[in-house]
C-alpha cells in the first residue's frame, strides 16, 4: 500500500520535473487513481495552452473525466506534487474526489514565485494587496431569473 502511494507520488513528481525541460507550464504534476489503478497522469499546461486554469490538478481532473466519461470522480484519489491552489481544491471537491495526497506545500510554491499562498490569504480577507481584485454586486434582479427557473425545473441534475 505504502509502495503504491510512493509510486503514484513519484509519477506526479516526475511529471512536474518534465515541465522544467519542456516549458509547458510550472513545475506541477498530478495523477488520478481509481481502485488502485492509474487513470491519468497530467502536468501544468498553462503556457502550452495559454490557459491560466490549466494547473496540473485541473488538467488531471479534465483528462480523467474525459477518459471515464463522467463529471463525477467519486472513488478516485488525486496525487499532486503540490498542495492544491484554491481553484484546484474547488475543482477537486466539485469532482467528488475525497482523497488527496500532496507533496510540496503552498508555501513552497510561494517561495519559487507562484501565488498560491497569496490567493489563500485573499480568500480569507487577509491579503495585504486588495487592489488585485475588485469584486462588486450588480444586477441580481436580472440574474436571479435563471435560478428561479432552475428551482422549478423538473428534470434537473444537481452535482
Ligand atoms: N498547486 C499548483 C499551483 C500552480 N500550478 C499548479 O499546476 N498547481
Amino acid at each position: 500500500m505504502c509502495t503504491n502511494h510512493d509510486y503514484f507520488m513519484q509519477l506526479a513528481a516526475d511529471e512536474a520535473s518534465k515541465n522544467n525541460k519542456t516549458n509547458e507550464g510550472g513545475p506541477f504534476g498530478a495523477c488520478i487513481v481509481k481502485e488502485g489503478e492509474l487513470v491519468v497522469v497530467a502536468h501544468n499546461l498553462v503556457l502550452a495552452t495559454n490557459d491560466p486554469t490549466a494547473h496540473a490538478e485541473v488538467s488531471a481532473i479534465r483528462a480523467a473525466c474525459a477518459k471515464l466519461g463522467t463529471h463525477d470522480l467519486s472513488g478516485c484519489t488525486l496525487y499532486t506534487s503540490c498542495y492544491p491552489c484554491p481553484m484546484c481544491l474547488s475543482a477537486t471537491i466539485w469532482a467528488n474526489i475525497k482523497v488527496v495526497y500532496y507533496g510540496n506545500l503552498a508555501a513552497d510554491a510561494d517561495a519559487i514565485g507562484f501565488r498560491d499562498d497569496f490567493i489563500y490569504d485573499f480568500i480569507e480577507g487577509q491579503a495585504v494587496d486588495t487592489t488585485v481584485l475588485q469584486l462588486s454586486p450588480l444586477g441580481r434582479d436580472k440574474t436571479i431569473v435563471a435560478f428561479n427557473e432552475f428551482a422549478n425545473k423538473q428534470d434537473k441534475t444537481i452535482y
